[in-house]
């Protein structure tokens, strides 16, 4: 059995979630959208129910005051820059041994494995944080890709807000070419792009906004 096909059933089984089909579905709508586009959108990539359980995750590391502002830059040289960017974030791990953060590794492994054995990328590895940009935050224009370090390819956000609005702003926007693209940080949907090239930023947010945001690695 190809790896891939291993990995979405161990996911499926673990996560008693999706059958198999429906994965590759949701793998190939975010895929053929970045290609066709440059930014890869799949509504639903988090199902409901992982996404709240994260959700409740970021909520209680939050309360437990776990989380800690962002800085920008890698990490010998974090600068905490609230003029750039105030949101909150705390690594996801294994080691953590949450059982939805477990569930949502499985998943990303399933992903990865997809990505790898359909389009060559050869990632190797990863790396996700919660984010929580509470109400009055944002982040300005940027890169995801550091000049020292190439090692982040992709990036990939996840979204954890029920009932986006209009008015709640917040959107995540691509500094496209010729063109902007605002995309509203609604519950479940994911957002794939180059990390090298997409210059993006996040609009100030009217209500508190929670996200997973990660990048698919290369050594
Ligand atoms: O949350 C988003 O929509 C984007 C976050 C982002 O650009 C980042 O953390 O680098
Ligand atoms: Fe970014």
């Amino acid at each position: 059995m190809p790896l891939f096909k291993a990995t979405l059933i161990k996911y499926w089984q673990s996560a008693s979630i999706l059958p198999v089909s429906q994965l590759e579905k949701i793998f190939n709508a975010l895929i053929d959208s970045f290609i066709d586009n440059k930014v890869g959108i799949a509504e639903n990539f988090l199902n409901e129910a992982l996404a709240a359980h994260l959700k409740e995750n970021l909520t209680g590391l939050f309360h437990e005051k776990m989380m800690r502002s962002a800085g920008t830059g890698n990490d010998t040289l974090v600068v905490h820059n609230k003029l750039v960017r105030s949101d909150m974030i705390y690594w996801l791990d294994r080691s953590n041994n949450n059982p939805y953060e477990n569930d949502f590794f499985d998943l990303m492994d399933s992903f990865v494995s997809y990505l790898n054995s359909s389009c060559y990328t050869g990632i190797t590895g990863y790396e996700f944080h919660y984010s929580l940009y509470e109400k009055g935050s944002f982040y300005k224009k940027h890169l995801d890709q550091f000049g020292n370090n190439l090692s982040r390819q992709y990036s990939m956000i996840m979204y954890l807000n029920s009932d986006w609005q209009e008015d709640d702003g917040g959107e995540l926007r691509i500094h496209h070419p010729d063109h902007l693209q605002n995309i509203a940080p609604v519950n479940g949907k994911s957002v794939f792009f180059k990390s090298s090239e997409l210059e993006h930023e996040v609009m100030l947010t009217n209500r508190p906004r929670m996200s997973i945001t990660g990048w698919l690695k290369i050594n």
